[in-house]
């Protein structure tokens, strides 16, 4: 049976950001995952989380900056992250150590590293060889840290110039990489977006155990996944059918209320 993680960065935007946690609980959910800690203190939020009964399964990197005040203000700045980008080394490894630092408070497996966009007249391809250097030593780090780190495909309609967008590139990063550390965050709304073929690719990757973390929400739109051009009752059953044990993050923007979209998950609800 599919397990769902509530996102609470685009979920129960009703509420303020704190009170997002009681909500998910209230609404059945025991794990949730969010884009960032870094404005709040981290026992704050993992306060919020032993309140309602709720594990934290993950959360991103900083997606830039030195220091937690310059890390929380980075994604408003329009940061994406810094792995690829060459003169951000700095920023990289102090936001891989940062977020290390509070999965350890969260006590959340899984940290999201973003890639970053790409400066204009670069070429995707002369980014490569520094994103591995990169990833290989944040992985390192992650592993020491018993913590999985990811790395995600996402559109480029959403991330114009985002430097990792088709699931075959995240592979290839992982084959240069080359650590148990390093895996992909398969986020089937960017996958339909970029290159389509969702179950076949859902075929081809989840049986590597490379795949450690899924997300979801309707295609173009990306609001619950019970609308749009992608079937996902028929990618739920598939997902089981292929032995998925890990969580699956409900990454949308609900249509109209968080709560009141709720309904395509009663098939998958236990008991
Ligand atoms: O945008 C997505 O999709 C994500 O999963 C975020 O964590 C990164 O933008
Ligand atoms: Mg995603």
């Amino acid at each position: 049976m599919p397990q769902f993680a509530a996102n609470l960065s685009l979920m129960y935007t009703e509420l303020p950001f704190l009170d997002r946690f009681a909500a998910a609980a209230e609404d059945g959910f025991t794990a949730v995952e969010y884009l960032f800690p870094y404005a709040w203190d981290a026992r704050t939020l993992r306060a919020r989380l032993q309140a309602h009964g709720l594990q934290q399964v993950l959360f991103n990197a900083p997606p830039a900056g030195l220091g937690r005040a310059a890390m929380a203000a980075a994604w408003d700045q329009g940061e994406r992250g810094t792995a690829a980008l060459p003169g951000r080394q700095a920023e990289f490894r102090a936001g891989v150590l940062q977020a290390l630092e509070d999965a350890e408070v969260l006590d959340c497996p899984r940290i999201h590293v973003l890639s970053g966009i790409v400066p204009p007249g670069v070429e995707r391809e002369s980014l490569k060889g520094l994103c591995v250097e990169n990833l290989q030593w944040a992985a390192e780090q992650a592993g020491r840290a018993g913590r999985t780190l990811l790395i995600e495909p996402i559109n480029l309609r959403d991330m114009p110039r985002y430097f990792l967008n088709r699931q075959d590139h995240a592979h290839e990063l992982l084959d240069a990489v080359d650590s148990p550390h390093l895996k992909v965050q398969m986020d089937l709304y960017h996958c339909q977006i970029v290159e389509g073929d969702v179950a076949t690719k859902l075929r081809r990757y989840l049986p590597t155990g490379r795949v450690a973390h899924i997300q979801v929400a309707s295609v173009p739109e990306r609001q619950e996944p019970d609308r749009g051009e992608l079937h996902y009752s028929y990618l739920f059953e598939l997902i089981d059918q292929l032995g998925w044990q890990g969580w699956i993050g409900c990454e949308y923007r609900p249509a109209a209320g968080t709560r009141a979209g709720l309904g395509w998950r009663a098939p998958w609800l236990p008991g």
